[in-house]
């Protein structure tokens, strides 16, 4: 995906909340996006999922599907959290039950399961964050946008959100997350975007120590695991690929 030239405000008198911004981010790699509060990230989120029109500027091959998470996901819809996931789920072209049984796998994994049959807008703070950031992952996105996901989610999600990072950029996916608190900024792998006086810059990596690039081949079912166990060691997980089984088992 590209940003070219980016000038972003709310209104055509309004102040320029973001000017000149140009970024790139390739198929697979995380960005973490810093900054202070009402320095402009949202602003610049909302410009990458589509919701806001730049008044100048372009964004070009944006991945999709694109899948937000909000900073403040909106309870007030009258579904409970198993019948809003199907829903989610098949407007994204799920069948109703395929999108139902995802929605309990994830459900599970974030221990939302007790509150499958509970209606959105009976639900606390937290937990109706975490129905937010499912309806994003019922169907692989090839991008996700994740704003102030710390603010929210509680400590068990957040030492999984790593993982299900990892899991998106394994499969091709990019990743754009928001943090005001820089919890995130040691996120394995990620570039960092810094939002300042109207400006977002790329952070670059200390110069110096150069790098050295190991091809590493692991059996498919076991790919996942091994781009998580490599990005939570910190090394940066370049790119995966296919091989043919005949190619493999000839070695
Ligand atoms: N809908 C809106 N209409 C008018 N101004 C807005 C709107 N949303 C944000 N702004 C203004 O744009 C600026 C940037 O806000 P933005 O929400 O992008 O900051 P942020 O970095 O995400 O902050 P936070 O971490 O507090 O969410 C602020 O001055 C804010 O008041």
């Amino acid at each position: 995906m590209r940003i070219e030239d980016l000038w972003l405000r709310y209104g055509p008198r309004a102040p320029w909340v973001l000017r000149e911004v140009s970024l790139s981010l390739p198929a697979g790699a995380t960005a973490v996006l810093l900054g202070r509060n009402g320095a402009g990230k949202s602003t610049l989120l909302r410009a990458i999922v589509g919701t806001l029109t730049p008044a100048r500027g372009r964004i070009t091959d944006r991945p999709e599907p694109v899948a937000w998470v909000p900073e403040r996901f909106p309870p007030d819809q009258p579904f409970t959290v198993a019948d809003y996931l199907t829903h989610m789920g098949a407007i994204r072209g799920r069948r109703p039950a395929t999108a139902r049984s995802a929605a309990r796998d994830w459900a599970e994994r974030f221990q939302l399961t007790p509150y499958l049959d509970v209606r959105l807008p009976a639900l606390s703070k937290g937990t109706v964050q975490k129905v937010g950031l499912i309806q994003a992952l019922l169907v692989p996105p090839g991008l996700l946008v994740l704003d102030e996901p710390t603010e929210g989610l509680d400590g068990a999600v957040l030492a999984e959100l790593p993982r299900v990072i990892a899991e998106v950029t394994a499969t091709g996916g990019s990743v754009i997350v928001s943090d005001h608190s820089g919890a995130l900024v040691d996120l394995p792998g990620a570039r960092t975007w810094q939002v300042d006086g109207g400006h977002v810059t790329e952070v670059l990596p200390a110069a110096g120590g150069g790098r050295r690039v190991i091809e590493v081949a692991v059996s498919a079912d076991r790919a996942t695991d091994t781009v998580a166990q490599l990005r939570a060691a910190g090394h940066e997980v370049l790119r995966v690929r296919d091989e043919p089984a005949a190619r493999w088992s000839a070695r």
